[in-house]
């Protein structure tokens, strides 16, 4: 049947599909053609392209269900079997489906025009009513079938114009029942909303066959039970329904008059009811449809629109409805041409392209004779229709021919050639279309225009318990006075507010040929195609699309897309954006004959080209990504550390807070317990109480625990933490055992040399503490052994081996040894041993004294700082020529280490200034004065005595 195929379809779907996800470019398919052309199957084509390509997730895959599933419901109510094709869209169809950002489709929304309602109540011959009448016969069980008080029987009903003849081999209406009951569970009906449909569905079957008689002009109800039928599914008062359809209430200006109807008139107000209960179900259908459609998320969304609205139409006798439908057809093509042939070449033009124009007929003309204000074809019908007086359909053609005569594209019986009048009756008139000459009879058209309902099945309509038919019959409709527009202006409007809708998208075509005009297929009618091709400006296009180009772009646009293929252009540039284009025109090396530079837009030729350099974007894509998945991620990980800097501050402020708060509260409490203490202090009047011992054993507590934490922790360091006034004992003791505790870790930690050097301290402290000035220097400087220079050490080894016979050293020192007559001093050298004292000469190192200890007999010092010592020798030993008289530097250290051998610290005898008798040889005597004075001195004095002078 169809000369489209199907890859192609899908190319069309595919390029519109990319260009709004790729580009946010509202899109719309329009599929157009003559009836039986394939429109319908391809819009079907494009839904399950839409469904198969984009994402599968569970939410996407209930809309295109949803999306898909609306078709068997819509067709069922909208289709039927014409002449020129079984499955005929009696309905225009535009089908909004929007996408999120991510290309899948997340909602729909259906707008209906203009159903051929006056199919409900009679058919063409060969031609059936709307399929769902014989689905439901067919395909509903028989419980359903009783409960709607049908029989399956075709030639049962009125409104089937051909009785059985609805039965047709090709078409299987028991299983597209089925197919429509599940469909409707699909877009959410519910079984109630189920049951209102079918219900409405019967009594339009059962209206059909109420039939009427006429008795003294009045009509009369021929089978009652009909009407029981009717009312008891739609849910209204029989009686009351059964005088609408034989009343009629006239309200003029206030006066209600209620007049009987003829026959005639009943059975229009009947059918009338018929027609408008089915199509108001239809229209309810649609928008119901669309409420389980919409988005779920307000998130902005790109839109594809794809039109299929019903086919040019030449019938044996066209009426009204084709009229309409061929005017349809009309503004269609017009917008074609705006948006392509016409548009294309100005824009051509405007852009400075070089361009030869192509011819083509503009089909305004025809559009204008239909629809233009006052003078065109609808405005006459409407003024025919609401003037005074008795319009009829030959008056409404008389004033057409008065009017249009002179219109080119407008053919009255009279002004038709000779060959066009034997076709033509004279109630017809004939317009000659963009896709050919149709004549139209009258008959009717003035009736269907005014689309009149009586004002009393509108009320019985409103009353009825059918949600449904409550809800498509408000009772304000009722109410209101004011004319509605009539069903050729209702038409004409919402044309163009499609035409609006369409013009702000850009529009893909699927141009449908129908090959022959019986249904047939693998037959080519070479006339009917090369017509078809013709009348639709298919060549004219053509040739446009062949010397023009493919693609075109503002530059701004193309160089916003593209700029990432060059490196002049990326990432930023700022220069004028036409040599922006050029450069990456160049960059990507397009041929000269490949593309023309605008004023403002590139044109590219072929699509070759422009998919090449698509390529080249896409690879390029990965590599931005990239980039602005790093900048994202920093800019997230930045937004995370504010975060958590911000939680941080707040966290830090509230826990120190809470410290402060606790602290606060502790010394409360401290104070507290402190304040009752006082207090029971002052009432038990000095006597402890049970709290009172508690506190002191908490103040006890409390001392020990910081007196651990802050023990001195060297031997030197004589503090000692502060005691509440109760732990005086405890902390003198605790002192007194911490130092003991100190000092014998000192002791243990001590080496031997060290212990030795202690011992001479102690030995030292014994001797001289308080007793003679120059020991607290001593105190802090180590006693040493040895205080020779090296020349003397050297001396001493030979002296050593000469005289020692291997005695040990243990003391040896520098001396001036005062002479007992004249107190010359003389510079000696002092060795001790173990059982002598030696003194030599301090630099020969020849021996002055030989003493061995024990003769001393005393060791005499002064109490004041000066080095003076005298050592007495007893009597007996006075060969050795009486005392000698010594200065000696470290005079504490020197008499200490002769004393740690002699083991006689009571030979040490310390003076008071004044003087000393010392003995020389022969027991005579010598006197040392000893004073202090500035000037510290040992010299003989003018006394001819040795005078010491210390410092004070
Ligand atoms: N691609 C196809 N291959 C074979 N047959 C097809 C194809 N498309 C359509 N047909 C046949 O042509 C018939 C008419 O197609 P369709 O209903 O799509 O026409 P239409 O243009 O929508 O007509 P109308 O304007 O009357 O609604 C279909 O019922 C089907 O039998």
């Amino acid at each position: 049947m169809l000369l489209i195929c199907a890859c192609f379809r899908f190319a069309v779907s595919d390029t519109a599909y990319r260009s709004l996800t790729e580009e946010n470019r509202g899109q719309c398919i329009l599929i157009s053609g003559e009836s039986g052309s394939g429109k319908t199957e391809a819009s079907k084509k494009v839904l399950q392209f839409i469904a198969a390509t984009t994402g599968h997730k569970a939410q996407v895959e209930t809309v295109k269900d949803k999306l898909l599933q609306s078709n068997p419901v819509l067709e069922a109510f909208g289709n039927a079997k014409t002449n020129r094709n079984d499955n005929s869209s009696r309905f225009g169809k535009y089908m909004d489906i929007s996408f999120d950002s991510l290309g899948s489709p997340v909602g729909g929304n259906i707008l209906n025009y203009l159903l051929e309602k006056s199919r409900v109540i009679h058919q063409n011959p060969r031609e059936r009513n709307f399929h769902i009448f014989y689905q439901l016969l067919a395909g509903a069980d028989d419980e359903m079938l009783t409960k709607l008080h049908l029989k399956r029987n075709l030639d049962t009903y009125f409104y089937f114009t051909h009785g059985i003849e609805g039965r047709v081999n090709t078409i299987d209406d028991h299983q597209q029942f089925q197919q429509v009951r599940k469909a409707m569970t699909v877009i959410e009906l519910t079984e109630q909303e189920q049951e209102d449909i079918f219900a409405i569905v019967a009594s339009v079957l059962h209206m059909g066959n109420v039939g009427f008689t006429e008795e003294e002009g009045k009509a009369q109800i021929l089978k009652p039970e009909c009407v029981e039928a009717v009312s008891k599914l739609l849910g209204c008062t029989t009686s009351k329904l059964d005088r609408a359809f034989t009343h009629r209430t006239i309200d003029a200006k206030g006066d209600v008059v209620t007049s009987p109807l003829t026959r005639e008139m009943a059975i229009y107000a009947r059918d009338a009811l018929a027609k408008a209960v089915y199509d108001r179900l239809f229209t309810w259908l649609v928008t119901r449809l669309n409420t389980s459609l919409q988005p779920k998320q307000s998130q902005k969304k790109e839109v594809m629109g794809i039109l299929d609205i019903y086919g040019f139409e030449i019938f044996q006798r066209n009426s009204f409805e084709q009229f309409c439908i061929n005017f349809c057809n009309e503004k269609l093509q017009q917008l074609f041409i705006e948006l392509t042939l016409k548009s294309e070449q100005e824009e051509y033009q405007k852009e400075g392209i070089e361009w030869e124009h192509v011819e083509y007929f503009n089909n305004k003309v025809i559009c204008d004779l239909i629809e233009q204000k006052h003078k065109g074809i609808i405005s006459l019908m409407d003024e025919e229709c609401l003037r005074p007086g008795e319009p009829t359909d030959k008056s409404f053609l008389a004033k057409m021919n008065e009017n249009l005569s002179s219109h080119d594209h407008y053919i009255s019986h009279r002004k038709a050639g000779k060959d066009l009048q034997k076709s033509m009756s004279r109630e017809e008139f004939c317009l000659k279309h963009y896709a050919g000459d149709v004549i139209y009879n009258v008959d009717g058209f003035l009736d269907k225009n005014n689309d009149l309902l009586f004002r009393d099945l509108r009320e019985v309509m409103s009353e009825t318990t059918n949600s449904i038919t409550k809800e498509v019959f408000p009772v304000s409709d009722v109410m209101t006075k004011k004319r509605p527009d009539t069903a050729a202006t209702q038409f004409k409007n919402s044309l163009n507010q499609l035409m609006e809708i369409l013009m702000n998208k850009e529009p893909s075509y699927i141009r449908c040929i129908k090959p022959n005009d019986d249904q047939r297929s693998g037959i080519f009618d070479d006339r009917i195609v090369t017509h078809q091709v013709k009348y639709l400006g298919l060549m004219e296009n053509l040739r446009v699309r062949r010397a023009g180009f493919a693609y075109r772009r503002p530059y701004e646009m193309f160089l916003q897309r593209y700029k990432c293929l060059t490196p002049n252009t990326w990432p930023n540039y700022h220069g004028p954006p036409k040599q922006g284009v050029q450069d990456i025109v160049c960059h990507l090396g397009f041929e000269k004959d490949e593309y023309r530079m605008g004023n403002t837009k590139i044109f590219i030729r072929s699509p070759r080209t422009l998919f090449d350099t698509e390529d080249a974007f896409q690879a390029k894509k990965h590599y931005i990504a990239t980039i602005i998945q790093k900048i994202w991620k920093g800019r997230l990980q930045r937004l995370r550390y504010l975060k958590m800097r911000e939680a941080a501050i707040t966290i830090e402020k509230w826990s120190r807070r809470f410290l402060a708060r606790k602290q606060a509260e502790r010394r409360y409490k401290a104070v507290n317990i402190i304040r009752s203490f006082i207090k029971g202090f002052i009432t038990r009047n000095g006597q402890v109480t049970d709290m009172n011992k508690a506190f002191l054993e908490l103040a006890k507590a409390q001392y020990l625990i910081r007196l651990s934490k802050n023990l001195p922790t060297k031997l030197l360091d004589t503090s000692w933490p502060s005691h509440p006034v109760v732990c005086r004992e405890a902390s003198a003791l605790l002192h007194k055992l911490h130092q003991s505790w100190l000092s014998r870790k000192y002791r243990l930690a001590l080496s031997q040399e060290q212990k030795r050097q202690f011992q001479l301290k102690v030995l030292a402290e014994s001797i001289f503490k308080d007793k003679k000035k120059s020991y607290p220097q001593s105190v802090g400087p180590q006693f040493v052994d040895d205080r020779l220079t090296e020349e003397q050490k050297a001396l001493r080894q030979t002296f050593q081996q000469n005289h020692l016979n291997g005695d040990k050293i243990l003391y040896s020192t520098s001396v001036i040894k005062y002479d007992r007559h004249g107190y010359k001093p003389r510079e000696r050298a002092l060795l001790l041993t173990n059982k002598h004292l030696y003194i030599l000469d301090g630099k020969t190192f020849k021996l002055k004294h030989n003493l061995r200890l024990e003769i001393l007999q005393e060791l005499v010092v002064t109490t004041e700082s000066d080095n003076l010592l005298l050592l007495r020798i007893p009597t007996e030993y006075k060969k050795d020529k009486g005392d000698l008289i010594l200065e000696v530097d470290h005079i504490i250290e020197a008499i200490t280490k002769i004393v740690d051998v002699t083991k006689k610290s009571q030979s040490v005898k310390i003076m008071e200034p004044g003087t000393i008798s010392h003995n020389l040889i022969g027991g005579k005597q010598g006197v040392i004065d000893i004073t202090t004075g500035t000037n510290p001195v040992i010299a003989k004095g003018k006394s001819g005595h040795l005078l010491v002078v210390a410092t004070p």
